[in-house]
């Protein structure tokens, strides 16, 4: 496979035929590659310009004012993150980046709430760049809505009602967001942008600048998923993988650095589950089960059942200063 497939979300919205062939090549290349194009998803071509410029603008400012938004600042793991600061396996990642999450207030700790309480809280916006906040909130409030849809249609692909995962979602949807920028090879120590893993929550949708870097590992090898205008990359997180017993696939997939001299900006939505619930798992028609490969977690790093210690547990891997400043008390319960 030299590329990955397209979905147009505009054969879901027309039904009927247009519908049930969306449907069917969804849950086909859900299962066999857990990655695809998804263009028709209503997001304006101007909405996803004007993000990557402002992200463009929020890295080219001084480190010290990016600083000034330092994801080790939160407890919720929002803000900035610089250049080699964040690690996949024990590795530096080459970016710098920005992290937000859905804006609730922080929940008071006495010792006696779940862990995954201390997750929840405000984002950082940078002052420098005031313009970026509504970008953002408006950019998660669009593809909260487009991921909620894409679910539904999930769950259709797999002969279950529409609302079949509704309850890791409903009323309180989760997600974060990562405003991402990888430097080019000559800034980079190393070609690893970011290393091999899989996403752990329910669906990734992905939009890249015009660089590639993204590479899919598929039976073929690794397959490189160059920008597409106008179109999002979407796969299929651990949580979904698992709820459906392993039958869509979680894939693994990896950034390698631009060539010196180039850069790249990609944005992360990463459509979660609501902290305070455990994964379903989902009963598919017999004909489908029978195709279900069984849990397929990564057994470096395997998932609890519970959504909202999985995600602190993800976060805590990744960030290790903000694991040092805000929880060196529990580190331990979770063999850090
Ligand atoms: O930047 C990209 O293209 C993908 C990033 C990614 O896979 C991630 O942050 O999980
Ligand atoms: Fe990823």
């Amino acid at each position: 496979m030299a590329t990955l497939p397209t979905l147009d979300f505009q054969d879901y919205v027309a039904g009927g035929d247009r519908r049930a062939s969306f449907l069917k090549t969804l849950g086909e290349t859900a299962r066999e590659v857990g990655f695809f194009y998804l263009t028709g998803h209503g997001v304006p071509l101007e909405v996803s310009d004007g993000l990557v410029s402002l992200a463009r603008k929020f890295f080219a400012l001084p480190q010290a004012e990016k600083e000034a938004i330092d994801i080790a600042n939160s407890p919720h793991f929002r803000g900035y993150t610089r250049i080699g600061n964040e690690h996949t396996r024990g590795r530096r990642d080459w970016r710098q980046q920005i992290d937000f999450g859905v804006d609730r207030p922080a929940i008071p700790q006495d010792g006696q709430q779940p862990l995954w309480t201390r997750l929840q809280g405000p984002n950082q916006w940078p002052a420098a760049l005031p313009e970026l906040e509504p970008a953002v909130r408006d950019w998660q409030a669009r593809l909260e809505a487009v991921s909620v849809q894409l679910l539904e249609a999930f769950a259709l692909a797999l002969e279950l009602p529409a609302d079949a995962f509704s309850a890791i979602y409903r009323e309180q949807p989760n997600h974060r967001l990562k405003v991402i920028h990888y430097p080019g090879r000559d800034i980079a120590e190393d070609e690893q942008g970011v290393g091999a893993h899989k996403d752990g929550g329910f669906l990734t949708l992905l939009l890249q600048d015009r660089q590639a870097g993204l590479q899919v590992e598929t039976d073929a090898g690794w397959v490189t998923a160059a920008p597409i205008r106008g179109s999002f990359v979407v796969n299929i997180g651990e949580l979904l993988e698992l709820a459906t017993n392993g039958y869509l696939r979680a894939t693994t997939h990896r950034v390698v650095a631009p060539p010196a001299g180039v850069d790249r900006i990609s944005i992360a939505f990463f459509f979660a589950a609501r902290l305070d619930t455990e994964i379903p798992l989902v009963s598919l028609p017999a004909h489908l089960a029978a195709l279900a490969r069984g849990p397929a977690s990564d057994p470096l790093n395997p998932m609890f059942r519970d959504t909202g210690l999985n995600q602190l547990k993800q976060r805590l891997r990744s960030h290790p200063d903000v694991a040092q400043r805000h929880y060196a008390d529990i580190l331990h319960q979770f063999g850090l």
